[in-house]
């Protein structure tokens, strides 16, 4: 079985419900368990922080990428596979795509969303045709799917943008969908 590196995208804060870190910690443990790598933006904090330490205890080669200057505010996470560090926010983002065969969302913030619409527009633009997993723990992904939903209705997305991306429902079927991925 050949390597295979998910670039998780989620959240440097913890959220407001025990249910977001949960997730984060056994996604992080089922990579682990799957022997998949786990590529992300390489802070200690949030819900990046809790699928970073799960996957390592679980045996993941785990590479964080981060910019240099948001190594204090992040909170560089100690102790990883493998960290490097980037001149700027663009580079980082050039990185976490690059070393990705799948992309995952999980819950998240501003950067998550940022993230994820640069991945998706650089889909949409056939830049490249990497999976892009959605987990809609607790409903987080269904606004994001109504605006991408409300743009195709008045006209400023073609149908066919529902096709960049792919929601489930909870870890365990997006890590058997990365099963699937891999050629399981
Ligand atoms: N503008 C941004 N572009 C890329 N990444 C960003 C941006 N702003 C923040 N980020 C990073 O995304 C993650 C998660 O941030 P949340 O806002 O908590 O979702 C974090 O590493 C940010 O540095």
């Amino acid at each position: 079985m050949g390597s295979f590196s998910v670039t998780v995208f989620c959240g440097s804060s913890p959220g407001a419900e025990a249910t977001y870190g949960q997730a984060a910690q056994a996604l992080g443990a089922g990579l682990g368990q799957r022997g998949m790598n786990l590529v992300f933006g390489g802070g200690n904090v949030g819900l990046m922080g809790v699928t970073a330490g799960a996957a390592l205890e679980a045996g993941s080669h785990v590479t964080g990428i981060i910019p240099d200057f948001l190594r204090k505010r992040e909170v560089e996470f100690h102790g990883l596979s493998e960290l490097i560090v980037t001149d700027s926010m663009h580079t980082r983002k050039r990185r976490l795509f690059a070393l990705a065969n799948a992309f995952v969302v999980m819950p998240g913030g501003l950067g998550t969303y940022d993230e994820t619409f640069e991945i998706l527009t650089w889909k949409q633009l056939g830049q490249h045709a990497k999976p892009i997993i959605l987990v809609d723990i607790l409903g987080w992904a269904q606004p994001f799917v109504a605006m991408i939903e409300q743009t195709i209705a008045r006209g400023f997305a073609r149908e066919s943008v529902r096709d960049l991306f792919e929601v489930v429902a909870d870890v365990p079927a997006v890590l058997a969908r990365l099963e699937e991925l891999r050629g399981d």
